[in-house]
């Protein structure tokens, strides 16, 4: 491979078929993506890998990602999910998996405007802070349950604060303390399951035997997610035609989703319960799992870097004083708490590879990417990059207050915690707001410790790919994952 690289310098100018590294299949054990960043520092960053019979284009720094998100987006967002979003039929609805054509773009729009435009984040912005008052509310009952503190699963709380706004936001119903569990566990697991590196995505002659059986557990995970959903839609069905369109709307995303379904008008794309579905179980499984792991890896970075903690503390409190909780307003005023959210999602981006289809070919740099073949963006490599940050795998927020001009809103392709082009994330201006609503109310309201374990053996900071489920002893559970909190 590195004789065909120098040898192009020999060579009329290109386009040059990228390096090719056969048969790496240990690349889709533990954490593909450090393996495949040590393959982009031997390889260079651009290059192609083939897991089974699969070709993998792997980009892997800010000008190659910047080739791929908004040079080439327009042939290179096409997508090739893997076998497991076939579960129940889910893919074909799931805005998370669909290629960018018709049905996505409506289901794109119809989360823009009714749940992330500027206007209806404001309307829900009530909503917001009720579930961050219950947040602190949960984790204080814990603390005070034991004096000197008492445990508490950040990444639980954090997940149940998602849910239940999500929740609230489509449905106007609070939900149950069963309910919440049971969508923890399911989402978890089908995250795993997506990540689990399956025969069926490697060997896709063979994807029809489901040999590990991925697809099959996922599709009994989406179907309890639908019963769930489909319940709501059952209920609101029938206030609706109780009141033959006399009833108080709730205006919230089933009504809407609901009113679209019965005028077919969103360009031609049919909203039936199929849609509806598919499009709640997607924000669960977006929102939660994501936003509660950042909170999570911020807090135990926090932990480990007493002074970050510190400051931290007494920038908030500086600009709350006695108010229990951070609200939206406070946010253009606490920099600090800003710097150490995207230094967090430097370190553990939660989608740490953006995944597409070439749907034409192109070429990136002197190199042909063949249309079908799957794209990559290396995140987590082009966020831990010497060349792009000075002593990448460090802690140090202050980094962002130095250059501020640094965002994540899909224009610096050095910081991609949430993607770029046209699959950026969709709920990022809800993400840009609960991410420090949660993280500094918490840090606000509560004096955080490790448990003594811990503190004695050190915190193991490596990530995990898929759970303890399917095999990985390293995954880190939920019940041990606990910090200590008790009541500033
Ligand atoms: C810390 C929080 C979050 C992070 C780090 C995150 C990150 C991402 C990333 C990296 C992508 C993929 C972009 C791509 O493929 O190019 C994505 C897509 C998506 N996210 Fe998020 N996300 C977060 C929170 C949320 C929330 C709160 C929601 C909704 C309530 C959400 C909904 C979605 C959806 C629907 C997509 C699919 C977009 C598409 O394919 O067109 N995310 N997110």
């Amino acid at each position: 491979v590195q004789l065909l690289k120098d040898a192009r310098s020999h060579l009329p100018p290109g386009p040059w078929p990228l390096p090719v590294i056969g048969n790496v299949l240990q690349i889709s054990r533990k954490l593909p993506h450090r393996s495949m960043a040590c393959l982009a520092e031997r390889y260079g960053p651009l290059m192609t890998v083939r897991l089974g019979t699969s070709l993998f284009v792997v980009a892997s720094s800010p000008s190659t990602a910047r080739e791929i998100l908004q040079t080439h987006n327009a042939s290179l967002s096409g997508r090739s999910p893997a076998d497991a979003w076939s579960g129940a039929g889910h893919g074909a609805n799931s805005v998370l998996v669909l290629p960018p054509r018709r049905k996505w773009r409506a289901l794109r729009r119809l989360g823009t405007v009714r749940l992330f435009s500027p206007g209806r984040l404001e309307e829900l912005r009530p909503l917001r802070q009720q579930v961050a008052r219950e947040l602190l509310r949960d984790v204080s009952e814990a603390a005070a349950s034991r004096s000197g503190g008492a445990p508490a699963s950040v990444q639980r709380a954090a997940f149940t604060a998602m849910v239940r706004l999500l929740w609230l936001a489509m449905f106007s119903e609070e939900l149950s303390e069963a309910t919440t569990r049971g969508l923890h566990d399911s989402v978890r697991e089908a995250v795993d399951l997506v990540m689990t590196p399956n025969v069926s995505d490697f060997f896709p002659a063979v994807a029809a035997l489901d040999i590990q059986g991925v697809r099959r557990r996922m599709a009994t995970l989406i179907k309890r997610g639908y019963q769930l959903i489909d319940h709501q839609i059952y209920c609101r069905r029938h206030v609706r035609e109780e009141s033959r369109g006399g009833h108080a709307r709730s205006d919230d995303l089933l009504d809407v989703m609901l009113d679209m379904s019965e005028q077919d008008d969103d360009g031609g794309v049919t909203i039936n319960r199929d849609v509806i579905r598919a499009f709640c179980t997607d924000l669960f499984i977006a929102a939660s799992d994501t936003t509660s792991n950042t909170i999570e890896w911020a807090l135990a970075e926090l932990l480990q870097n007493p002074e970050t903690m510190r400051r931290l503390q007494e920038d908030i409190r500086a600009v709350l004083g006695s108010k229990p909780e951070v609200e939206d307003s406070d946010i253009e005023r606490l920099p600090y708490l800003q710097a150490v959210i995207k230094e967090t999602l430097r370190l553990h981006p939660a989608v740490p590879m953006l995944s597409y289809k070439a749907e034409a070919t192109v070429q990136v740099q002197g190199y042909t990417i063949p249309e079908g073949s799957n794209v990559v963006v290396n995140v987590w490599a082009i966020h831990h990059s010497a060349d792009v940050w000075p002593e990448p795998f460090k802690f140090m927020p202050e980094r962002f207050l130095m250059h501020k001009e640094i965002e994540y809103f899909g224009r610096n392709f050095e910081l991609l915690p949430f993607g770029s082009g046209r699959h950026i994330c969709l709920g990022l201006p809800l993400a840009n707001r609960m991410l420090p609503v949660m993280l500094g109310s918490l840090v606000h309201q509560f004096e955080w410790k490790l448990p003594d374990g811990a503190r004695r053996s050190g915190v193991d900071m490596t990530e995990v790919w898929v759970s303890a489920v399917y095999g990985n002893p390293t995954q880190r559970h939920c019940e041990e994952d606990v910090s200590l909190a008790s009541k500033n």
